[in-house]
């Protein structure tokens, strides 16, 4: 499990400072699909970030703290501290745009000989790879690729490979599909979900596509402006969104009957429009598993602090 406590990260801008995460308080569970839902710029990418431990300048932790309930290889406690040494080994990342990452003048082989956390044995460990992208439904030879002679969709299902070859017991996925069309969008969504599936380990998604998220996530995580307006289990966020935000996002999904298709591509991204919400950082407990920031909470909901 992963708990994380009153966290404010924040980006120092000359005099200014931005609180671009302010304020969380959350417990993520393990052997979950966790999606981040929010408009741009409402802090998603910054607390996956925190969470993995990438914080360099001019990002900086203000407040707060992550404790991390994974162990490594060597079955030392990960803390805040030594995560780095654990990147690409129980905790991976999928950045946005990810698939435009790999070094374009290295065949894909040599970038995952030297991907950190592979054994010195380059033959094995490419025995081994080649063998584990196959599964992943790449043909063999892709390995031995440049990344342009492969679609976006082959370089985004290489990088997932990368990312979850040595079984990580966490994964963040920030907008894995993002610039790939409907169709391998979806590949690649069922297959992180197969993935999870064999693997019981945790991912976080970023998606602006409240489709997806509906489709692939057990839990929901919805933000807006630094905060987590709500929080709780997939079925019960979108049957029952206590949030007036988590409602106009889920209002954004077609319905049956619904011809008009507005909602198919439900873009988080802007959803508020004009409007503006005040987000308490406190989340209380509206029924179980089910949270939501303090402004929207049911009268009757018991404070929890998440
Ligand atoms: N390197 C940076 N320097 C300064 N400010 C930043 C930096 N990165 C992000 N921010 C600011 O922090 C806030 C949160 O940004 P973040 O990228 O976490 O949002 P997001 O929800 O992931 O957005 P998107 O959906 O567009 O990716 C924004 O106001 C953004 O401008």
């Amino acid at each position: 499990m992963i708990s994380i406590k009153d966290l404010q990260v924040s980006y120092r801008l000359g005099t200014r400072t931005i609180h671009a995460v302010d304020g969380v308080t959350l417990d993520i569970p393990d052997g979950c699909i966790v999606g981040i839902a929010g408009e741009s710029g409402c802090g998603k990418s910054t607390l996956m970030k925190a969470i993995y431990g990438d914080i360099t300048s001019p990002m900086h932790l203000s407040r707060g703290s992550i404790t991390y309930g994974l162990k490594s290889a060597k079955g030392r406690q990960v803390t805040a501290q030594n995560i780095r040494e654990e990147w690409f080994k129980s905790i991976s990342y999928v950045p946005q745009s990810s698939m435009n990452s790999l070094n374009p003048v290295i065949r894909i082989r040599e970038q995952f000989i030297d991907f950190p956390g592979t054994d010195s044995n380059k033959k094995r460990v490419l025995e081994r790879a080649r063998a584990y992208m196959g599964k992943l439904g790449l043909p063999p030879e892709a390995m031995d690729s440049y990344p342009h002679q492969l679609s976006g969709g082959m370089r985004q299902r290489m990088m997932i490979g990368l990312a979850t070859f040595f079984q990580p017991e966490l994964i963040i996925a920030d907008e894995p599909t993002t610039a790939l069309d409907v169709v391998v969008q979806k590949d690649i969504l069922m297959l992180l979900m197969e993935l999870q599936e064999e693997m019981k380990n945790t991912i976080l998604v970023v998606s602006h596509d409240m489709g997806v998220h509906y489709q692939v996530t057990h839990k929901m995580l919805i933000m807006y402006a630094g905060r987590v307006v709500e929080y709780g289990d997939t079925d019960s966020v979108f049957s029952d969104p206590q949030h007036p935000y988590t409602k106009m996002l889920i209002d954004s999904l077609p319905t049956i009957g619904d011809d008009s298709m507005r909602g198919l591509m439900a873009s988080a991204a802007g959803a508020s429009g004009d409007r503006a919400y005040r987000v308490e950082p406190k989340l209380h407990e509206v029924k179980p598993g089910h949270f939501v920031a303090q402004a929207a909470a049911a009268p009757a909901a018991h404070s929890v602090g998440a």
